[in-house]
């Protein structure tokens, strides 16, 4: 066997942010494209070290007319490596990144779950968090948007998703293929300008590099690293405000009606005030909710009273009953 730096960076990356423990069972998400395909040879070379028991899945999306081909080709190398192999397909051809990704993370989450999977490994790359916090930056976002993409992330209340690769470029496991002669499978799509994603890999990170900092991956990578831990904090104390503003309501609140204290909220500083209101609607709105949505509900903290807001997409209301901010869903 070789053994690389790249073996003993995600060696030390999974012993030092704990990702997985000896024993376990992971299931790894292998496209056929070069990021999956070095992860899934790093995790085998480091089996028998950590005594893991590894499978492979693989979903087709039937999105390109090579996708049979593709998912034949991984599961020719999960033999070859003597690796259990698993395959969902889709039942229509999914053409929208959207719903690709949607469905993919439940058809995963499926195979894992009827076969004993605690953990869903995937390739994302140091690459990966740094077009996906570009993107998320350009859409407008907050933090969270901008932490883009964590070292683990619970899918279901039994399966967590591990992501070990966050800290290598996509260069890196480009090299890496070549060097170990892994047999990768060119994805046509992603040289499709067509995709704002693709036109951030191809184009805008290239222009970036050339044009500010040779280092740019690895800086907004490290950017979103640091985003990371202060959402967790943030998360945590927004938690423990909304449990103070709900009072002694926290247990009988029902779906349809809720009521938070402004004079526990008007202490608190406006960063919390938001999250609070945005963990609120999370729970009442059908969709995710945007920042007017937000200003909204934080605009009552200080209203005068029987200030109300107009409907929210679905119906809610909210309105200021003297120390109260009242919710009622539609
Ligand atoms: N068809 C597939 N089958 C199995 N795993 C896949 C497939 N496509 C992608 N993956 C997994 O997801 C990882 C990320 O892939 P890619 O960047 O193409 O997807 P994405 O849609 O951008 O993902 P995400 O939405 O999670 O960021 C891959 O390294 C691989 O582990």
């Amino acid at each position: 066997m070789v053994w690389t730096n790249l073996h003993a960076k995600i060696h030390r990356t999974i012993k030092s942010r704990q990702l997985f423990g000896h024993n376990q069972r992971l299931l790894v998400a292998v496209s056929g494209g070069q990021d999956s395909l070095c992860l899934i040879k790093l995790l085998l070379d480091l089996q028998l070290k950590w005594r893991w028991n590894l499978g492979i899945a693989h979903c087709d999306h039937r999105w390109r007319s090579d996708s049979e081909a593709n998912a034949n080709h991984v599961k020719n190398l999960a033999q070859s490596w003597d690796v259990s192999f698993y395959l969902e397909t889709a039942n229509e051809p999914l053409n929208s990144e959207a719903a690709a990704r949607n469905w993919r993370y439940q058809a995963l989450s499926a195979i894992a779950q009827a076969n004993n999977y605690q953990y869903i490994v995937t390739g994302h790359t140091q690459s990966d968090r740094a077009e996906t916090l570009l993107y998320n930056l350009m859409r407008g976002t907050g933090a969270d948007g901008l932490q883009a993409l964590t070292w683990q992330r619970p899918l279901t209340k039994e399966i967590m998703l591990v992501r070990p690769l966050l800290e290598i470029t996509r260069t890196q496991t480009e090299q890496f293929c070549q060097e170990l002669n892994l047999p990768v499978w060119e994805d046509s799509t992603n040289q499709d300008l067509k995709y704002a994603r693709n036109r951030i890999r191809e184009e805008l990170i290239p222009y970036l590099r050339e044009s500010f900092n040779p280092n740019v991956e690895s800086a907004l990578a490290q950017t979103a690293e640091l985003l990371q831990a202060e959402v967790e904090y943030l998360e945590k104390a927004t938690q423990q405000l909304r449990e103070e503003a709900m009072g002694e309501n926290i247990n009988t609140v029902d779906n349809h009606y809720l009521r938070l204290n402004r004079r526990v909220l008007q202490k608190a500083p406006l960063a919390l005030q938001r999250r609070v209101m945005r963990q609120v609607l999370q729970e009442i709105l059908v969709d995710a909710p945007n920042f007017e949505h937000i200003e909204k509900l934080t605009a009552l903290i200080v209203a005068p009273n029987r200030s109300q807001t107009d409907p929210f997409p679905g119906g809610a209301i909210a309105q200021v009953q003297d120390d109260w901010i009242c919710l009622r869903s539609g």
